[in-house]
């Protein structure tokens, strides 16, 4: 039985329970459930705090861990990361009142509040800066009204929580974040039910990307057609029943697929459709 960390809290459980929820996992009912199994596929799911997922996956207890990568980093774990998800994207940036500073060669000697200790040490260290951090759990913004920091490190997402504090970023962005599934590091991730689970979740996010065009057009205009469709390896092109026509149909980006309907109109296809598509194995 595979046995898999979710995150039980905060930004990430929502979106990490929906993808495996598509992916055809069975999936806690109640928020306070702490474990279930899902006997069907084999899979044992934990639900724990996001920040310690990459410690129980390093230790080798769980085979795999869904977390952020900036709490993977921040955990200093022996983890690595096998596959990014998309969601929850976010960027790890310095912010202060403006005027503060303009990058981090500023901060020798000064103060930066953070709840991510260790990327801020580290980031720090890298750059042969000398300054001191103070960890704080949450609402590290307020930190610098108060008197606590002269600096902030802290996950910008809309940069809303920011704005609210009279805060500006300033330097280079620290790191960028998503959702990835992590595994312990140096352990075999060609083992087949960590690839089955692996092939489930890039099927969720082939689903999510792309959608099925199918059109009709003439032959004569089928090359046209085809370089605006390639699909993932080739299309599929079948005869009408009209002479001269042939049915079109092949993945395309789902974010390119009105362009992609609109040139096809012009170039003569017609009957032109999409639809979604719920689940993949490529
Ligand atoms: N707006 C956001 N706020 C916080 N974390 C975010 C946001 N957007 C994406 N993330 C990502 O979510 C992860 C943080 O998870 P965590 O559970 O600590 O989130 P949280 O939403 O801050 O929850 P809580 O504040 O309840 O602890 C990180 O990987 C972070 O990059
Ligand atoms: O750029 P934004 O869209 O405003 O999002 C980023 C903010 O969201 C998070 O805080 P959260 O709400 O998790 O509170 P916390 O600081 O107590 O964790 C994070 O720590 C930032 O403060
Ligand atoms: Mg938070």
């Amino acid at each position: 039985m595979l046995r898999i960390a979710v995150p039980n809290k905060g930004s990430l459980s929502g979106p990490a329970a929906e993808m495996l929820h598509e992916a055809g996992y069975q999936q806690r009912r109640e928020s306070k459930e702490l474990r279930i199994v899902d006997p069907v596929n084999e899979v044992e799911f934990f639900y724990l705090r996001p920040r310690d997922i990459a410690i129980y996956v390093s230790s080798g207890r769980l085979d795999i861990g869904i977390t952020g990568r900036d709490l993977l980093v921040d955990s200093g774990a022996d983890a690595e990361e096998i596959l990014p998800l998309g969601f929850a994207r976010s960027t790890f940036r310095f912010a202060a009142k403006p005027g503060t500073a303009t990058g981090v060669a500023d901060l020798k000697g000064r103060t930066v509040a953070t709840s991510y200790e260790g990327i801020v040490a580290g980031h720090l260290a890298d750059s042969g800066v000398d300054a001191s951090v103070v960890h704080l759990d949450g609402a590290v913004e307020t930190a610098i009204e108060l008197g606590v920091a002269e600096v902030i490190a802290d996950v910008v997402e809309t940069g809303t929580s920011l704005r609210n504090a009279g805060l500006e970023v300033f330097g280079e962005p620290i790191m960028k974040s998503e959702a990835v599934v992590i595994r312990r590091t140096g352990a075999d991730v060609e083992e087949p039910k960590v690839q089955q689970f692996l092939r489930r979740l890039q099927g969720v996010l082939v689903a999510r990307t792309y959608v099925m065009m199918d059109y009709d057009c003439r032959v004569e205009q089928l090359e046209k057609a085809v370089a605006l469709t390639p699909g993932l390896e080739s299309p599929t092109v079948s005869p009408l029943h009209n002479e001269g026509w042939v049915a079109v149909r092949a993945m395309v980006p789902a974010k390119e697929a009105q362009r992609i309907m609109d040139d096809l109109y012009e170039i003569g296809a017609r009957a032109i459709l999409t639809t979604a598509i719920h689940a993949c194995r490529l």
